[in-house]
């Protein structure tokens, strides 16, 4: 099928704007405060917490490195696969709001935001994560 140039150039140009707009208008939804509070309880309640998504190799790398190298008995931990769940989007939105990072994982030890699993394995490396988790494993 022919297109011309012209409806091709325009049709690229259409696409790429609802493609913005979609993002756009994603990042801005609004969170309910009370979604916000409730994360905020999980953080604190929870020594050690990760927002992941089940399908996410960042996840998986995060959840290997504290479960299998660092050895921290499942009980310790507390990981939310957002993906499965309900509210995962409305939780995801939350933590936006909280600490400004827009992908998952999101990891948290003794109530401090560490970031995603970039930032995890560079104190993991460091042996910055091993002295965190040491009050916690004792
Ligand atoms: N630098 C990040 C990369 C994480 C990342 O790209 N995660 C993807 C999923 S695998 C993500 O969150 N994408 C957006 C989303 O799922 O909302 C890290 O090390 O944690």
């Amino acid at each position: 099928m022919h297109i011309p140039e012209n409806l091709r150039l325009v049709l690229i140009i259409i696409f790429f704007t609802v493609l913005y707009y979609h993002r756009h208008k994603k990042e801005n939804k609004m969170v309910a405060q009370e979604t916000i509070d409730y994360v905020q309880k999980l953080i604190k309640e929870n020594k050690i917490i990760v927002f992941a998504k089940s399908y996410c190799p960042y996840s998986i790398a995060t959840r290997r490195t504290l479960f299998n190298d660092c050895k921290v008995p499942q009980s310790k931990a507390l990981v939310l696969e957002l993906d499965l769940m309900q509210d995962g989007q409305e939780i995801q939105q939350a933590l936006l709001a909280i600490n400004g990072q827009k992908t998952v994982p999101h990891v948290y030890i003794a109530g401090e935001f560490i970031g995603g699993n970039h930032e995890l394995q560079q104190i993991f490396q460091s042996g910055e994560l091993q002295k965190k988790l040491a009050p916690i494993l004792a």
